[in-house]
């Protein structure tokens, strides 16, 4: 079920990175790392976990950025899954990132 307005205040408080999508009922957030081994890990452990809960992102790498954009396709929009796969990779960094 798609987040309300006051579900949605309070998850993107607790989501440091994250902001809506312009347009869409969506969130992103861009992650930089030190290079492309490590970009590569993040998606490769984010990967796991999104087959695990059956949600995945829709993202692009280029070099040491991964651009990532979460939605609920089923749902048309924004849900706790969006959140809950949003928190996992904001988790899978380093500390003050
Ligand atoms: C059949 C399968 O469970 C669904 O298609 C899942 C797969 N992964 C998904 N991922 C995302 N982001 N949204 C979905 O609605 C979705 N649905």
């Amino acid at each position: 079920m798609k987040l309300s307005d006051a579900e949605r205040t309070a998850a993107l408080a607790g989501l440091p990175g994250w902001k809506m999508v312009d347009g869409r009922d969506a969130i992103e957030r861009e992650f930089r790392f030190a290079d492309f081994n490590a970009a590569f890990g993040f998606m490769s452990r984010a990967a796991l976990q999104a087959e695990k809960l059956d949600h995945h992102p829709e993202w692009s790498n280029v070099y040491n950025r991964v651009h990532v954009v979460l939605s609920t396709h089923d749902a048309g929009g924004l849900t706790a899954k969006d959140v809950a796969l949003a928190g996992f990779m904001n988790g899978l960094l380093p500390p003050a990132s």
